[in-house]
């Protein structure tokens, strides 16, 4: 798993076109989002991820709360990202890995929102710009 962690004054997107044959089912009010104040993780769930997946999950929650708690962000926009990789997991695998990333900062208290897996999107994000403000994080599954 690659991560991109920008702390952003906001993010926000809006879907264009499928990417994917079958892209994640969205309701109308997911084809659009904005989140201010936000710590945006950009993810590309990658093929030796497959292998433990939620040892992935684990270590990349960790890993976005440690720098949460280092730039005081309480909100995170996780999005997934297919271009901070050249071994991408298989689309199902990868959906998998994000809804329960989400669904895991949530019971960690965070605001959550993740962008829709599957589609092209526009966005636009307002980096801070202060020192931890771009950050990457590489996770690897033990086993
Ligand atoms: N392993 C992955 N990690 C994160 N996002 C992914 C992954 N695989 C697919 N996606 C999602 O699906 C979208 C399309 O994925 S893609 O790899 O860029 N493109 C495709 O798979 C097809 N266009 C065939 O090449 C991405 O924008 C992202 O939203």
């Amino acid at each position: 798993m690659r991560m991109l962690l920008i702390h952003s004054d906001y993010l926000e997107y809006e879907v264009k076109d499928k990417a994917l044959k079958s892209p994640e089912p969205i309701s109308e009010e997911q084809k659009k989002g904005r989140l201010e104040e936000v710590l945006a993780v950009f993810m590309s769930v990658e093929k030796a991820d497959e292998s433990n997946p939620e040892e992935v999950v684990e270590k990349a929650v960790a890993e976005i709360k440690d720098v949460a708690s280092q730039v005081k962000a309480n909100r995170i926009f996780v999005y997934p990202f297919a271009h901070l990789s050249s071994e991408l997991a298989k689309p199902d695998v990868a959906l998998k890995v994000l809804q329960r990333i989400e669904e895991r900062l949530r019971e960690e208290g965070f605001e959550v929102k993740r962008a829709p897996f599957g589609y092209y999107k526009a966005f636009r994000l307002s980096c801070k710009g202060h020192p931890l403000a771009e950050l990457s994080r590489t996770i690897v599954p033990s086993g």
